[in-house]
């Protein structure tokens, strides 16, 4: 009805292609942002892991702040993973000097929260919204969220360990974020879980707004 919709990766830095594989196998069309006009073409936006204080410099070295902050605040559906959640995080606890983010998300995230002694590590999330098969969460020199505000819904906590209880997968309106890389592991029901989000965006924004949401089209494996 509303077409396939069209998912920008921002691609000034990080682990753009994983992500853009993992949209095109989930049912979207894909395509990469890292110029402002490409920002008004897209229906929604994936920001990928990476270094969030890179990440911040170029986008305000290409001009990219500006069109973002605007697109998000509009409601774009974003979905941010690792360094693309610290960007899509209205405050870090321990940011940078002058280090910036697009915000829009009503969280503190906490950066490499997890320690240096842990740079890496794996375990098996229980997200309600994902259906009952634990997702692999793999995190790399990841952050947490420290506090979230009252319109956000947490969908994962840390379920082991001295973190366990911290929040590491969030939602808030139509903004996404994980703490984890899922476009390293091959499941790929996040990106579906973002696509489903963007889907009924769009078609809540052409006005299908009676009624119930469409159901889902798609086959699940
Ligand atoms: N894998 C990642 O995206 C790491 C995030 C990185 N530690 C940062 O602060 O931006």
């Amino acid at each position: 009805m509303t077409g396939i919709p069209l998912i920008g990766v921002l691609a000034v830095q990080g682990d753009v292609r994983e992500h853009v594989v993992a949209l095109a196998t989930s049912g979207a069309r894909t395509m990469t942002v890292r110029r402002p006009e490409e920002v008004a073409q897209v229906d929604a936006l994936v920001i990928p892991g990476g270094e969030s204080t890179t990440m911040d410099k170029l986008v305000r070295a290409f001009d990219l702040q500006a069109p973002l902050r605007e697109r998000i605040a509009a409601g774009m559906p974003v979905y941010g993973s690792c360094a693309g959640m610290i960007m899509l995080a209205d405050r870090i606890a321990d940011a940078r000097p002058d280090q910036q983010t697009l915000g829009g998300l009503d969280i503190t995230v906490r950066r490499n929260a997890f320690g240096r002694q842990v740079d890496s590590f794996e375990e098996d999330l229980h997200i309600r919204e994902l259906g009952g098969e634990p997702v692999r969460a793999v995190f790399i020199r990841a952050p947490w969220v420290e506090d979230a505000g009252e319109s956000v819904k947490v969908l994962a906590r840390v379920e082991h360990g001295p973190a366990a209880g911290r929040i590491v997968a969030a939602r808030q309106g139509d903004l996404l974020v994980t703490s984890f890389h899922p476009e390293v592991t091959g499941d790929h029901r996040v990106h579906q879980f973002f696509v489903d989000i963007v889907r009924q965006h769009t078609a809540t924004a052409h006005g299908a707004t009676t009624g119930p949401a469409a159901p889902d089209q798609r086959e699940r494996s």
